[in-house]
């Protein structure tokens, strides 16, 4: 048997192949959910762009009691400098009048006509209290968005607040999908009992679409040459091809062999993980072809830990793997042979456990299933209370 690669390795090869779209000029209200930043940003503006009120109350000079001589708005400032004794109105957002240095917010402040004065018992605000200083956000020049970060909201926010209008983000890669089978029945409504819904092709795509967009449905196809091979006519297109089932070493797996009469170049194959071992990797010229194991489990697991992250590099992201978080196992956990294990976790944020079966065709635990417990090659059994690494599902 040909030696199998660890996961970091096949990631490694695999995401050194993405196809990095074109770059293009978005408006920042337009961009996608899931795109990437191509290229650094640096602030056009300073925020805040004037000493502003944290508070609505009173901007102070000196020590009370104050005499009120106007107001400073938001987007309105009060044009004059205060003189010791002075106070304008101010509103959470309004700049801090020249000479006014701190704000007393108004539940501590009484009011008498243009009188103000501290309410009983209240003590004169420290210097400084209640104000935003000039530029303590960001200031003009300096960097506020990394090459490759997810513009997320609060991304888009800050690229806006810095003064940009449009962004430059990566076209997303054109992506076909095509699952092979010939006991796959297209429509679930006319399945006759030798065969089984397709349905890893749907599951592909939905967990893909989110990140593209739109994806190019090319099966079910039944295990036949000619069927495969007008079905990759179809491809030729295509940025990226996923491909699911036929990838083991059956009588009918043809896809290597459809795929190597297409053109494509096998680049790897067999990663040392449970499920997903017989994971293909192809190219042809730019195309990157990811061939995804039937098993439904395993083609899920399998396009969480390598389609997923090489359309986010396709996208330009900094960091397109998915990221563990540590949760103490709800119960002791076996001992791990050669292959790491993704274990279909159940977790409520607190602990997790496995789901009631870890078959890689058992759909209705992985639907049960709210995570992935990452179980690395030969660890050793680890009892209740353990901390294990653990990668919630519900980014896809
Ligand atoms: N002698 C060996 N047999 C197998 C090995 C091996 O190393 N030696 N590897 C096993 C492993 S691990 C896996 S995973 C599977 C993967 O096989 P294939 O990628 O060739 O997948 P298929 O044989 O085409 O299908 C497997 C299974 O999944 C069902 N399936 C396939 N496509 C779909 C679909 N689109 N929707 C729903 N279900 C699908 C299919 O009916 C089969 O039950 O090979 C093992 N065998
Ligand atoms: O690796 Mo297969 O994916 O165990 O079922």
């Amino acid at each position: 048997m040909a030696a199998m690669l660890t996961l970091e390795e096949a990631q490694e090869r695999l995401l050194a192949l993405a196809p990095l779209g074109t770059v293009e000029q978005v408006a920042v209200d337009e961009i996608p959910p899931w795109r990437y930043l191509a290229g650094d940003r640096q602030a056009l503006r300073t925020q805040p762009p004037a000493n502003l009120s944290a508070m609505d109350g009173y901007a102070i000079c000196g020590a009370g009691p104050w005499r009120k001589v106007g107001e400073s708005r938001a987007g309105t400032p009060f044009a004059g400098t205060l003189e010791p004794g002075q106070c304008t109105r101010i509103s959470t957002g309004a700049h801090m009048p020249r000479g006014a240095d701190r704000v007393l917010i108004q539940e501590n402040a009484a009011l008498d006509g243009d009188h103000v004065r501290l309410a009983d018992g209240e003590a004169l605000p420290e210097p400084q209290r209640h104000v935003r200083p000039r530029g303590f956000d960001f200031t003009e020049g300096g960097i506020v968005l990394a090459s490759g970060v997810r513009l997320g909201p609060a991304q888009l926010a800050l690229a806006l607040a810095s003064g940009h209008g449009r962004l430059s983000v990566r076209r997303p890669p054109r992506i076909a999908v095509l699952d092979s089978g010939d006991e796959l029945a297209r429509d679930p409504a006319e399945c006759g009992p030798d065969l089984i819904p397709a349905s890893n092709g749907a599951m592909i795509s939905a967990m893909l679409r989110p990140l593209v967009g739109e994806v190019t449905r090319l099966g079910p196809v039944p295990d036949d040459e000619a069927a495969l091979a007008q079905a990759l006519a179809k491809a030729e297109d295509c940025d990226i091809l996923i491909t699911s089932g036929g990838a083991s070493v059956g009588d009918h797996d043809l896809i290597q062999h459809a795929l190597t009469e297409w053109g494509a170049d096998l680049a790897f194959w067999k990663v040392a993980i449970k499920p997903g071992k017989p994971l293909m990797v192809a190219t042809r010229g730019e195309q990157v072809i990811v061939g995804l194991p039937g098993n439904p489990v395993s083609s899920f697991v399998t396009c969480f830990l390598f389609a997923l992250p090489l359309v986010r590099a396709a996208l330009g992201a900094a960091d397109p793997l998915p990221l563990p978080q540590h949760v103490p196992a709800g119960e002791d956990l076996p001992e791990v042979g050669l292959r790491r294990e993704f274990l279909r976790g159940v977790s409520d944020g607190k602990t997790v456990r496995r789901a009631s079966s870890q078959d890689s065709s058992a759909l209705l635990a992985l639907a049960s299933a709210n995570c992935l417990i990452d179980r690395g090659a030969y660890s050793a059994a680890t009892s209740k209370g353990d901390k294990v690494p653990v990668y919630y599902l519900q980014n896809g």
